[in-house]
């Protein structure tokens, strides 16, 4: 299945991306999908007509059609869990029966979401009481998802102001709930499983806070256990619920969007889901070489397998994206971080590269030193939108846009030593100054990069783009031949992590723990008397 693209690898890698726009000059069309407002140009990769050729025949060689339609059919193809793979249901508005066991799931979809917008309509009108303010308690995509779109939604914001607490540390939970007033801030627990450590250890002081039993009347849980929730004290009315087809970091178009609903309306999280059933649509549909979530996952696999590159770059000009890297990260590697096929078979690939990024511009302060001239090549993957929100303030988003373009023309184009002496020597400079200066003024080019393009981050673009994120990570773990939907690798952790909490409380350190850890410990513990 490899063996064509495998063949590519030492010509890709020789290959000049500008020399791809010399030879072809409808490259930037060519090397571009245009559907429903976004615009996704990979022309800047060393991908030509032939890779792409490959790739796509990988794509099919890989059965991704085949998977898409046992994802969207609901078959169980989490396989080690034995579940269905089911978020798109949660925002299929207009969709057809989906089927899980037999039974349509969207009449209970439906009426969840319908509890939602009523509970969130009554917060927002202040007929559940005085509520000015939202804490979400949950972690990693409980809280991930609806932190990052309740802040890149900023200018739809009408309700009430949405905060998140996450990290065990206390200090999140101190520094959170500063300021605010118990009697009208209303929580979210939310939890798939309802057994997080952190979660349930921030929603026990929370609850404590808020002043005990009596505020458990403005605490709402988000849960696939119900029970688990009236134990905690939030009875059933309180509990919205979804499937366990629902993968936690894929959760934010049901009830773990609350939040997010409260923030920005029913309607605009209407409009949220729309955007992402259009990209779901689009998946579906468009023929794999003008299929976005499928050119993009290529275009991933071409950099990593083909070029050699093990990290990618998010890199969003758009300040209100600012917590998408790391949505992203959960996204994909807590989906294609995997050694093991779905069979259990050893991969014979590195699955996933390492995801990582900053808006822009303030990255480029910061890390693009690396991006642009450190040895290891970043492939960047920009974002950014037509127009911004602020028309007052027409000359930032000028500025912004001028630098997104302008990072990936550089990566591209590169300075040749020539250029850097050429523009040194009309700086008046001569001599081994300019022999020296010249070399550290040279940048290689030739580094890879995508733009994604639209008009302007609206609820229905935001929903595209983690749409088409989504389904990218899904391509790529069908062409690996990875289970996208299962996390076992954060299960160690989470085990030692219960057993040292009595030895950090000085009640013995558990057997097997290491000299390192041990010493650790001691050391603490010493600190601490
Ligand atoms: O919603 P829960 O059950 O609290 O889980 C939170 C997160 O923990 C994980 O299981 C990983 O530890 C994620 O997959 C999940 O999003």
């Amino acid at each position: 299945m490899w063996a064509e693209l495998d063949a590519m690898a030492e010509s890709a890698k020789k290959r000049r991306i500008s020399d791809l726009f010399k030879a072809d000059a409808f490259r930037a069309d060519s090397f571009c999908i245009e559907a429903d407002g976004l615009l996704f140009d990979y022309s800047k990769t060393s991908i030509d007509d032939i890779g792409r050729a490959a790739l796509l025949a990988l794509a099919e060689a890989a059965d991704v059609a085949g998977k898409r339609s046992a994802m969207f059919g609901g078959q169980a193809i989490n396989e080690t869990e034995g579940r269905s793979v089911l978020h798109t249901a949660l925002r299929a508005l207009d969709g057809q029966p989906v089927l899980v066991d037999g039974q349509d799931i969207l009449p209970d979809v439906n009426a969840t979401r319908e509890r939602m917008a009523a509970f969130a309509r009554s917060v927002r009108d202040g007929s559940f009481g005085h509520i000015t303010d939202v804490v979400n308690i949950g972690i990693g995509g409980s809280d991930l998802g609806p932190l990052m779109a309740v802040m890149a939604l900023a200018p739809y914001h009408d309700g009430p102001k949405c905060h998140f607490i996450s990290n065990v540390d206390g200090a999140d939970l101190t520094d959170t709930l500063a300021g605010l007033d118990p009697a009208s801030t209303l929580f979210i627990v939310a939890s798939k499983t309802f057994t997080t450590q952190e979660t349930m250890l921030n929603a026990r002081s929370a609850l404590k806070w808020a002043g005990g039993e009596s505020a458990l009347e403005r605490f709402v849980a988000i849960s696939s256990a119900v029970e688990k929730c009236a134990e905690f004290g939030i009875p059933a009315e309180r509990v919205f619920g979804f499937g366990d087809w629902v993968g936690g970091r894929y959760s934010m178009w049901g009830p773990i969007g609350l939040s997010i609903m409260l923030a920005v309306g029913p309607g605009a999280f209407e409009k949220f889901l729309r955007g992402a059933q259009a990209m779901d649509n689009h998946f579906k549909t468009a023929e794999f070489s003008e299929n976005m979530p499928v050119m993009l996952a290529l275009v991933g696999i071409w950099n990593q397998q083909v070029c050699g590159h093990g990290t990618r770059a998010v890199l969003p000009y758009e300040q209100r994206l600012a917590r998408l890297p790391a949505y992203l990260q959960q996204l994909e590697m807590e989906s294609n971080g995997k050694s093991v096929a779905l069979d259990g078979s050893a991969l014979d690939r590195v699955a996933g590269p390492v995801v990582w990024g900053e808006p822009g511009t303030n990255g480029q302060h910061a890390f693009y030193q690396l991006i642009h001239q450190g040895q290891q090549v970043v492939p960047c993957e920009f974002m950014v939108g037509a127009e911004g929100h602020e028309p007052e303030l027409m000359e930032h988003h000028r500025a912004l846009v001028a630098n997104c373009l302008a990072q990936s023309e550089a990566l591209l184009r590169g300075r040749s030593e020539e250029e850097a002496r050429a523009q040194l020597e009309a700086k008046g400079m001569s001599g081994r100054q300019l022999d020296q200066l010249a070399k550290h003024r040279v940048f290689s080019g030739n580094r890879p990069s995508t733009t994604l393009l639209y008009p302007r981050l609206t609820p229905y673009v935001l929903g595209q783009i983690v749409s088409l994120y989504e389904h990218r990570v899904f391509v790529e773990g069908v062409i690996y031949g990875i289970n996208s939907f299962d996390q076992w690798g954060v299960e160690l952790g989470k085990e030692l992590a219960g057993g040292l909490v009595p030895a950090v409380e000085g009640k013995g350190v558990p057997d097997g723990t290491s000299g390192s850890t041990f010493r650790l410990l001691e050391r603490i513990l010493h600190i601490r008397d």
